[in-house]
């Protein structure tokens, strides 16, 4: 018998893993699937790529194939985009079972949303803000099968029990069954995470079982990846930038460039493209069109470099991905985590490299202390290499987009938008709270 079914995976769904080449299971797995199985709710901590998305998938894939009834599932997640991408996990590895996964994300049209919930998909992939939205204002029988569901996922746990989700989250659980299973998975734990536990366990049930792997190695990153940085004046992080992307090691890789803001993210882009890079963005302020059609070029390797605020920090699976650099640091130690674990995913090998100048230090020793390791200096890119390769002409080209960007109103579209948006009641989340750190990016749904 293969792996996934000593551990109790049902056989078809052990054959659409092997299809996958997912043929032996990652610890977090080996952990998780006999206990959910069983019936515990669980907790699960588990480095980056390491498979949690099948840690969860899986036995509630084999528990619905025993009894295919009603909304079987509930998974809720931070943003669009990992919902779309569980959903596509769920659909591909459900295709020979015809199951029907429905997602309910901002940005998309709610009508057709809510009659597809009416026809009680199997499983139902939501970003909260959206799914309280059709709680509040849909009928009865657009909800009714939500309040039977017998799982409950939270992905990317500790973000969506952070206070800018709290509202939509209790809007959430206020409808869901007490007698449903919980299964709870992030790559960063914390203490909000960690008293689900008394929460969860209040309700009668099996015991709560508490994983985390993180533990094991006192390491929070994964071992497949170099973390270094560089240490650089403010004024020629766009140089430094131009000169790694196009360095002989680096020219032919596919790229993360990890930005703080949203204005920053635009204008990184659009020098890149003047310096005639392939390059594309995903910030909160582009349409949902934008966001789709962006995440496409960089998956299709059509554009090799991808300008991102922290909407894209967690969860994505693009294995592609060989670099990740931190332009700006984080502010939070958990951001850099799941930033740099979009690379070394699966086994694979990755680096990351990341910006610091003399107002970083702190964060990076905040950073270090979190993740148990120490960053390498980053040796390849030289002041003189910069000097003489880039800095005239990114320069150049940053003035040339920021011209571009004034006229063009870039911050008025900005505005606009908000206003659009808060008159429509769709990103509510912008008005329940907003990060301290005034980052505007972690918000969208
Ligand atoms: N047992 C396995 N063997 C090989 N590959 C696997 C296995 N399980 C999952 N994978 C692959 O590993 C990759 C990462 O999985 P996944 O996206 O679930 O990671 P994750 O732990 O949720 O990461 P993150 O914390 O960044 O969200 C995916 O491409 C998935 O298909």
């Amino acid at each position: 018998m293969a792996g996934f079914q000593n551990l109790g995976v049902a056989k078809w769904l052990d054959e659409a893993l092997a299809a996958m080449k997912i043929i032996t299971p990652t610890a977090i797995q080996e952990a998780s699937i006999p206990k959910i199985l069983q019936g515990h709710d669980f907790i699960g901590g588990a480095k980056t790529g390491s498979g949690k998305t099948v840690a969860f998938g899986a036995p509630i894939l084999t528990k619905w194939s025993e009894d295919p009834c009603g909304i079987f599932g509930l998974i809720l997640t931070p943003t669009r985009e990992l919902a779309m991408q569980i959903a596509e996990q769920f659909s591909a590895l459900g295709a020979s079972m015809n199951i029907k996964v429905s997602i309910i994300v901002g940005g998309e049209d709610i009508v057709k949303q809510a009659l597809e919930l009416q026809r009680r998909p199997h499983f139902v992939i939501a970003t909260p803000g959206r799914l309280a939205d059709h709680i509040m204002n849909s009928g009865e029988d657009t909800i009714r099968g939500l309040r039977r569901v017998k799982y409950l996922v939270l992905d990317e746990a500790d973000r969506l029990l952070s206070d800018s989700f709290q509202k939509d989250m209790k809007r959430c659980y206020d409808i869901l069954p007490t007698n449903r299973q919980t299964l709870v998975f992030t790559a960063t734990v914390d203490d909000n995470v960690r008293n689900l536990r008394e929460e969860l366990g209040a309700n009668n049930k099996p015991e709560v079982i508490v994983h985390e792997i993180e533990n094991i190695d006192n390491v929070a990153i994964p071992k497949t990846l170099d973390i270094s940085y560089v240490f650089i004046p403010m004024h020629v992080k766009e140089s430094y930038l131009h000169s790694i992307v196009t360095h002989p090691d680096n020219e032919n890789k596919s790229i993360i460039v990890f930005v703080n803001r949203t204005y920053t993210a635009e204008l990184i882009r659009r020098t890149l493209r003047h310096l005639d890079q392939r390059v594309t963005s995903l910030h909160s302020e582009m349409q949902q069109t934008e966001r789709v059609n962006s995440l496409h070029r960089f998956k299709a390797e059509a554009a090799r470099i991808l300008v991102a605020t922290d909407l894209v920090s967690r969860g994505l699976d693009i294995p592609t991905v060989q670099l990740v650099i931190n332009y700006d640091m984080p502010q939070d130690p958990a951001d850099y985590i799941h930033r740099v674990g979009r690379t070394a995913r699966a086994g694979r090998k990755g680096e990351s490299i990341s910006f610091v100048t003399d107002r970083d230090v702190e964060k990076v020793l905040r950073i270090e202390e979190r993740i148990g390791k120490k960053m390498d200096k980053y040796e390849k890119v030289s002041d003189n290499r910069v000097i003489n390769n880039s800095l005239t002409k990114t320069t150049k080209a940053k003035r040339e987009s920021m011209m571009e960007m004034e006229s063009e109103g870039f911050g008025e579209k900005r505005k606009i938008n908000r206003r659009k948006r808060e008159r429509s009641g769709g990103n509510n989340q912008h008005k329940v709270s907003k990060p301290k750190n005034k980052k505007s990016t972690k918000t969208a749904n």
